[in-house]
């Protein structure tokens, strides 16, 4: 039977970097931050809800999404990051559940479910294993604050609108520790590959 192995973490934590490895080695990913990408573009559903729930200011002058500037609306305010989540969850839901299903017709032993808000949004219901990224706060602020070039206190608010890493790791069956360096993520990456197979 193929098993759904959901994959979450705080907010760069190393989800992407550990299911890239998974995917390496041969592994299907759904990944829901992709999902939410594609659903944005113009055109796409996605794009067309929000538009109509918080208008054109959130456009860039192209008519693209301007993924900033909506960032800093639904992470600085509850309000408007729950109205986010109700445009988004039910189509982000749907393509998950139809990718997953065709995913299961496939032989492959586990499918990964990357995704941020696994727990928030109960994905875990749907996953067979449960797998934690986990880092320092310290390190996930200087990671996340270089990766996204974003100021400490966004980089904060950012972290502050999850779940805390502890409610998170209460439910984990496997826990990634991502303090180290990639080849310390490597490793266990390498062992958790083992207890898929
Ligand atoms: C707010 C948006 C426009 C910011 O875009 P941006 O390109 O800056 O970030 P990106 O989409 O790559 O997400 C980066 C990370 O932010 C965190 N994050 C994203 N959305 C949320 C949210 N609604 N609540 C809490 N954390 C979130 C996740 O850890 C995610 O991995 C975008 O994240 C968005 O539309 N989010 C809502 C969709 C959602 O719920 N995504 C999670 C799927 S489980
Ligand atoms: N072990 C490590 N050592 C140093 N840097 C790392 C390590 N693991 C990940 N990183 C870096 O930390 C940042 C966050 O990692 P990544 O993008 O994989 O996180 P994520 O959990 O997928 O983030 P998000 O929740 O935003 O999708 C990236 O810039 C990545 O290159």
């Amino acid at each position: 039977m193929t098993q759904v192995v959901g994959l979450t973490g705080g907010i760069a934590s190393g989800k992407s970097t550990v299911s890239r490895l998974l995917s390496q080695v041969g592994f299907p990913v759904v990944d829901a931050d992709l999902i939410v990408h594609r659903l944005q573009q113009p055109g796409q559903p996605g794009f067309e809800r929000l538009v109509e729930r918080f208008g054109t200011t959130i456009l860039d002058p192209n008519g693209s999404l301007d993924r900033q500037r909506l960032g800093q609306l639904a992470f600085n305010d509850q309000t408007a990051r729950k109205q986010l989540n109700q445009v988004m969850q039910p189509l982000i839901r749907d393509t998950i559940m139809a990718q997953l299903a065709q995913l299961k017709d496939t032989a492959v032993p586990a499918i990964i479910l990357d995704a941020p808000l696994l727990f928030e949004q109960h994905y875990d219901e749907d996953c067979d294993l449960i797998v934690v990224v986990a880092v320092d706060e310290a390190t996930q602020l200087t990671r996340l604050m270089e990766r996204d070039d974003l100021s400490r206190p966004a980089a904060q608010a950012r972290i502050a609108a999850q779940l805390p890493l502890a409610a998170k790791l209460a439910r984990a069956d496997v826990v990634i520790d991502n303090n180290g360096d990639y080849n310390h993520l490597r490793r266990q990456v390498a062992q958790l590959v083992k207890r898929l197979n």
